[in-house]
């Protein structure tokens, strides 16, 4: 174990995080309430926690494999980033849900997963007027197999 990371649960009715038994070092997130979805419906789903991570990460959040076949909704931004200035008493992280059928989100499901990233380094953007390399060539130039 390296590093303690203060958080705060803003519901007694969720599970404190863990890690699953040597399965995965992503650690799921659970619903903070019930949320009924209609088809085509978006809705910001809570996930009951507040982090203040370490000086020069960020925390990454993905569904996890299963969510889709279980909730029948989708992660909106495919990909959400908590940033490290995320860390105020009511920046409680939410997953940006989007449900392709009628479904029920019950409290304390899991229904994605985070894991804690070190940031890029920072790099310089310089405009050129000419990248003078080859061109890769477009997408799929690989062809399909
Ligand atoms: O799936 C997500 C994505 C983001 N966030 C929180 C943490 C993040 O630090 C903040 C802002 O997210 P982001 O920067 O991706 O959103 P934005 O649309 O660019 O908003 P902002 O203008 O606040 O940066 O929202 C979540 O809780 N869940």
């Amino acid at each position: 174990m390296t590093g303690t990371i203060k958080i705060k649960y803003f519901t007694e009715e969720i599970e404190r995080l863990s890690y699953i038994g040597g399965k995965s070092d992503w650690i799921d997130l659970r619903a903070a309430k019930e949320v009924e979805m209609k088809a085509g419906e978006f809705k910001l789903i809570p996930l009951g926690i507040a982090m203040e991570l370490p000086a020069g990460y960020e925390a990454h959040v993905v569904p996890r494999s299963s969510t889709f076949k279980n909730y029948g909704i989708i992660q909106t931004n495919s990909m959400g980033i908590i940033d490290e200035t995320y860390c105020g008493d009511n920046d409680q992280w939410f997953f940006p849900a989007y449900a392709l059928r009628d479904t029920v989100i019950h409290i304390n499901d899991r229904i994605c997963q985070f894991r804690i990233m070190e940031h890029q380094p920072a790099f310089e953007f310089m405009a050129v007027d000419m990248l003078t390399n080859e061109d890769r060539g477009g997408h799929g130039s690989t062809g399909k197999q």
